[in-house]
């Protein structure tokens, strides 16, 4: 039987494939490991104002701004944050992962890792909790990408809901269960309306 060997990109090599089947921007080299590349956590994150979540209808939510001073997460809240950097690959599954620095005050982020589809285009939804209260500061160095080599013909299919992400998108799974772009449509007026009285 042929051995498969699945690879993962080494930070050299992901600097030498910027510009062509990669792209992180803006890109930083003193971010680079030997085996990854950290990506920053933007000033804003969306809270939820429901209690109760509800995955077959558009959750209502609220815009906060991470202060330069910072901002002290509180257990029990999932916060949803993006990565400052817009990535592109092609040909290659971006992973994202928190860093360990970060997990070892207790604040995780997108548990198990997110996985993306080759060809995904877009900033990175970030999903954070945490277990005691931490305070975070705009872009910190928050979690890591990583790329893997591809086994067998694996064509470009981008995600419906989230390809080209340039914003915090939370969950749209009710589209899957057959709400139409009105409900959607609903919810960003309740965004609009909390970011002017804010
Ligand atoms: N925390 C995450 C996880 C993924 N993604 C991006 C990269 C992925 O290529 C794309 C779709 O991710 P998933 O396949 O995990 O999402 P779903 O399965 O929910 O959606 P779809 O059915 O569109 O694939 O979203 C993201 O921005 N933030």
């Amino acid at each position: 039987m042929k051995e498969t060997q699945i690879m993962i990109l080494s930070g050299q090599d992901i600097q030498s494939r910027l510009g062509k089947d990669i792209v992180i921007d803006p890109f930083d080299p003193s971010r680079l490991s030997p085996n990854s590349y950290n990506l920053t956590l933007h000033d804003e994150l969306l809270v939820y104002e429901e209690v109760v979540l509800d995955s077959a209808s558009p959750n209502r939510y609220r815009r906060l701004t991470i202060p330069e001073e910072g901002l002290t997460l509180q257990p029990g809240t999932l916060y949803l944050g993006r990565t400052t950097e817009h990535t592109e690959t092609h040909g290659l599954v971006p992973i994202i992962q928190g860093r360990s620095s970060v997990g070892r005050l207790g604040l995780f982020l997108n548990p198990g890792g997110s996985l993306g589809h080759a060809g995904y285009r877009g900033t990175w939804t970030l999903e954070l909790h945490c277990v005691q209260p931490v305070r975070i500061y705009p872009h910190i160095q928050i979690c890591q990408i990583t790329y893997w080599e591809i086994s067998g013909d694996s064509p470009e299919e981008a995600s419906e809901k989230y390809q080209n992400s340039n914003d915090i998108q939370p969950s749209l799974m009710h589209r899957e269960l057959g709400f139409d772009d009105r409900d959607t449509q609903l919810e960003l007026g309740f965004d609009e309306a909390i970011r002017s009285t804010s």
